[in-house]
């Protein structure tokens, strides 16, 4: 069967694709300004911010550093912004990598032995640490000091070095891809949810507001239930009907150009675009609904396996359109009914033009 090529993918310009993309950070110094700056300011997330608050506030009071906090979830729902937020919160400075980013154990060091009483280092992608600079991250969090070995042989000599009291914030999008020596050294850990429209709608009408943009209440509500439960979406949405409202409407955001902008973007009425369509399409059409194995599904659509767990997944299992079994993923009956096909039905053709 040759339908590789018809369901080969325009992912580089998917609009709802979760992952940062430079346009997402409006100045070149990465100070987005749409980025809450305070745990006030954070909207949604009600429980982590709860927990983080007291667990903050009781660091503070006792004038200890903040434990280590894991955060995880799926992209664009926040943690980077939390990071910035806990440092701000705390009074500390933060410093910024990523896993793939620390490529020796030297790199490590040298962040470390930098960082001040108190600091932050926020690490993104952390499940990405290569094994060597994970070894040197276990003392550093649990023993605040590390052990270089210089040299070799008989000339090989080893430092204890002592490091400043820091907070270590992890990222992932993966906790499961932890190994547990790293996730045990942790003593907080958060997981970010999906936002509901309206925290989204809630969060839209803010970036409105600090973009200047003319919103009305249905319109930012309109957006929001077409976000996929994540604020990087939302934002990314706002800044382009902006677009269609200044040509059409006066610039004014109403509910008719929201649905107006987004249905000649192809995003239908619960955010899903495209590819999702043409995903869960070609698990009915060629695979009876499923299961099928996550791999065969991402060779069959030409995608990878991660982007098909990390970025179409969580919102389809979410809205309850996949189902993810044992034997593979399953396009439910509501998935099926969305898309305009009959479930339960074998060669399965679409028995109207779908619902949207
Ligand atoms: N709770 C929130 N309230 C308001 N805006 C938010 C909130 N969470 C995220 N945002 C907005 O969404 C954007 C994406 O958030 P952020 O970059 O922190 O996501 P992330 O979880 O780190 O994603 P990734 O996993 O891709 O790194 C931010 O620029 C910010 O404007
Ligand atoms: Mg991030």
């Amino acid at each position: 069967m040759d339908f590789q090529n018809d369901f080969e993918m325009d992912y580089e310009n998917r609009i709802v694709d979760t992952h940062e993309i430079p346009e997402d950070n409006l100045t070149m110094d990465n100070d987005n300004p749409l980025r809450p700056k305070t745990l006030g300011d954070y909207i949604g997330q009600d429980k982590v911010k709860e927990n983080l608050k007291i667990y903050i506030d009781a660091a503070m009071q006792r004038g200890e550093s903040l434990d280590h906090v894991l955060l995880y979830g799926p992209p664009g729902l926040g943690k980077t912004t939390l990071s910035q937020i806990i440092a701000n919160e705390l009074g500390v400075n933060i410093r910024i990598t990523s896993g793939p980013a620390i490529e020796k154990p030297g790199d490590l060091a040298a962040l470390l032995t930098n960082l001040n009483e108190g600091d932050v280092l926020f690490i993104d992608e952390i499940h990405r640490l290569n094994r060597s600079v994970e070894e040197i991250l276990y003392p550093a969090m649990e023993d605040f000091a590390i052990d270089i070995i210089t040299g070799k042989g008989q000339m090989a000599a080893s430092y204890h070095l002592p490091l400043p009291r820091f907070t270590l914030v992890g990222a992932t999008t993966r906790a499961g891809q932890l190994t547990a020596p790293l996730r045990d050294r942790f003593g907080v850990t958060l997981r970010l949810e999906l936002y509901s429209p309206e925290e989204l709608s809630t969060i839209i009408t803010r970036s409105a507001g600090i973009l200047n943009v003319d919103i009305d209440h249905d319109g930012a509500l309109e957006l929001a239930s077409r976000s996929r439960g994540t604020p990087r979406i939302a934002n990314r949405l706002l800044k382009r009907v902006r677009d269609f409202a200044q040509v059409l409407n006066n610039g004014k955001v109403t509910c008719d150009i929201a649905r107006t902008a987004l249905d000649k973007m192809e995003i239908d009425e619960l955010g899903l675009d495209q590819n999702d369509r043409r995903m869960l399409e070609s698990m009915i059409k060629f695979y009876n609904g499923g299961p099928v194995g996550l791999e065969t599904l991402a060779a069959a659509i030409g995608e990878e396996a991660v982007t098909i767990e990390d970025v179409y997944e969580p919102y389809l299992m979410q809205i309850g359109f996949l189902q993810r079994t044992p034997r593979g993923r399953c396009v439910t009956a509501e998935g099926y009914r969305h898309l305009g096909y009959d479930f339960g039905k074998s060669n399965n053709q679409p028995t109207l033009f779908g619902n949207n």
